[in-house]
């Protein structure tokens, strides 16, 4: 499924209705329709009904409680038995997201529920289709509030419909939007959002002071990338993205190239075989040979769990390469795994003469994964290029491996054959881009894309929702995961995976992308294994894989 940002939305919205000649009213209709089959649809949940779920996934933390759900769905009857009880507030702002509102009220109407617009602003400033659709409402008698002049009870209804801004709108809700929207938060009410939560950034997932905390986002046409991105994510409910009457197809005029990371985009967009199929007359050395280099005295798990977990990815062969000093101890620690000495210092350091071996080590695997538990030390700056510069494979760059990049400027060091992949955490990607980690959480697909475009390489920025982004421009984002993955060493596993897969012949966009999902699927699964997910423990996601 694709992402879009709002100005991507506002370009299919213009081509839809100036090119192919679509009018605008007909678009409003179907998106004011499709809420108020939302909005329906929750009543007869919140009663006790049958949900009628079309396609559609709903992303389970483990614990019983939705996170974040995504649903495409078909038509489905504008009927509610328990019509009675309801009485929904529709909020409705000036822009074309309240002409959606008013819509959406005449449906409701339709099927018995009892509606109040709330405008806020005085009706006579709406314009164009809003204006057209005010007129509608007055003419069927719906009943109409405007803030600030008529009382309002909040305590009065039974849901409220947020209509108030869309992706129109610019920076935090001003004046009466904002009294509006923490009354509606207040009130304690279940609030469905038209397209986004008011007062959501709906292209950075930023939310302003102050935002509509939804039950329900009803996102039309096209998903926006602020709904999959923390903190909006959190503040969006579920999810639901509805058809309004513009094709997809005009995705590709567009230049759309972010996704929502599902198992069809995966398999179709991305060429990955999900199944993981195995052929009857494989061996080891069909599935490749990963290199891990990391691990000292202080982190020597750090590297245990990289290559544990790409030997669970499904690699032939794992090699890990560690200060000699620390051999003795990891013998025997995980039996499959093969150990190579680098030398090191009298401490079980890496230091900068590990260089020579690790190279030739890395000659002879397919791939290597550099940085789990690997410290500082002298000269490590050039130890690094060394590895980058001498290898042809793929590299897996994760941990200390990132932050030695980030103090130099690697854009100097020659090309490489192979590809190279980045799994910064937030932390370390805000000191590869110098910048603060509030900075990097406040747009992660933007700064991805961009980080990835100008360094050339894949970069799989961590954290809930994960993006993985390409030189080309194309990213991804991935839901997997779990909060329980908070935990010291899953980030290791993960570039284990993902070394794993490279290992296996995936290339690198494929194996980042594909790596992030498993290593999410399995963090749910482990989580829910256990008694508590706090419980969770990076080894866990392995044995979940
Ligand atoms: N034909 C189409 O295009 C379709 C569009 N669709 C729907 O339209 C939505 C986009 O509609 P939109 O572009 O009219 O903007 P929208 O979000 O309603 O709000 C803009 C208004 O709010 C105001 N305002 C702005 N910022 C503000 C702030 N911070 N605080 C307070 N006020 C603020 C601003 O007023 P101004 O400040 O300019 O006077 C402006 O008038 C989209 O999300 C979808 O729901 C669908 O029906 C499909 C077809
Ligand atoms: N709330 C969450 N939801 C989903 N995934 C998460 C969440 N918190 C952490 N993770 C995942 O767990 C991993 C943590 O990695 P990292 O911070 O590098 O840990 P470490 O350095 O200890 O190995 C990342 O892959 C991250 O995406
Ligand atoms: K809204």
């Amino acid at each position: 499924m694709y992402l879009v940002t709002a100005e991507q939305m506002r370009e299919l919205d213009r081509i839809t209705i100036d090119r192919l000649g679509i009018p605008a009213v007909a678009l409003m209709e179907n998106a004011g329709r499709a809420i108020a089959e939302e909005i329906i649809e929750l009543c007869r949940k919140r009663n006790g009904g049958h949900a009628s779920r079309g396609i559609g996934r709903t992303v389970d933390n483990g614990t019983g409680q939705d996170l974040t759900g995504f649903d495409v769905s078909g038509d489905r009857a504008l009927t509610l038995d328990t019509a009675a009880a309801e009485h929904w507030f529709i909020l409705v702002g000036k822009g074309n997201n309240g002409g959606d509102g008013l819509v959406a009220a005449r449906y409701l109407r339709e099927a018995g529920i009892a509606v109040t617009l709330v405008y806020a602003v005085p009706p006579e400033s709406l314009t164009g289709e809003a204006a057209l659709q005010r007129d509608a409402a007055a003419a069927l008698g719906l009943s109409a509030a405007v803030y600030g002049q008529d009382p309002l009870d909040f305590a009065a209804c039974s849901g409220i419909l947020d209509a108030l801004l869309g992706t129109g709108a610019a920076g935090a809700p001003r004046g009466v939007y904002a009294e509006l929207i923490a009354a509606a938060n207040a009130s304690g009410k279940p609030i469905v959002s038209a397209d986004i939560p008011s007062g959501l950034n709906a292209d950075t997932g930023e939310m302003h002071a102050p935002c509509v905390h939804a039950s329900v986002t009803v996102c039309l046409a096209f998903l926006k990338r602020g709904l999959l991105q923390y903190p909006g994510a959190g503040a969006a409910g579920t999810v639901v993205v509805r058809a309004i009457g513009i094709p997809v197809s005009l995705a590709r005029e567009v230049g759309l190239q972010s996704y929502w990371l599902t198992p069809e985009v995966l398999q179709a967009g991305l060429g990955v075989d999900v199944l993981r199929h195995r052929s009857p007359e494989g061996h080891k050395g069909t599935y490749g040979h990963v290199l891990v280099a990391g691990g000292t005295l202080r982190m020597s798990g750090a590297g245990l769990l990289a290559a544990r977990a790409a030997l669970r990815a499904g690699s032939g062969l794992v090699t890990w390469a560690l200060p000699q000093k620390l051999l003795p101890a990891v013998i025997g620690a995980a039996p499959e795994l093969m150990l190579a000495d680098v030398g090191g210092d009298e401490q079980g350091n890496w230091n900068a003469g590990t260089a020579a071996e690790l190279l030739r080590l890395s000659a002879e695997r397919d791939v290597t994964a550099v940085g789990p538990g690997l410290g500082r030390f002298q000269g490590d700056t050039d130890w690094l290029r060394t590895l980058w510069e001498g290898t042809e494979g793929p590299l897996v760059i994760d941990a200390d491996a990132l932050n030695i990049l980030a103090e130099t400027d690697y854009s100097h060091w020659a090309s490489r054959p192979g590809s190279v992949v980045l799994t910064p955490h937030p932390g370390e990607m805000a000191r590869l881009a110098g910048i603060s980690t509030a900075e990097v959480q406040r747009d992660r697909i933007g700064l991805a894309e961009r980080y990835a475009r100008e360094h050339g390489v894949i970069l799989v920025l961590k954290g809930a929702h994960t993006v993985i982004a390409a030189p080309d421009g194309v990213s991804y984002v991935n839901t997997t995961g779990h909060p329980g993955m908070g935990t010291g060493g899953a980030g290791d596993v993960l570039t284990g995976i993902i070394a794993g897969l490279l290992a296996q012949g995936l290339n690198a966009l494929q194996a980042a992308a594909f790596g992030v999902y498993l290593h999410g699927l399995a963090g749910e699964r482990a989580a829910g294994l256990r008694n508590h997910p706090a419980s969770l423990i990076a080894g866990d996601i392995i044995e979940s894989l």
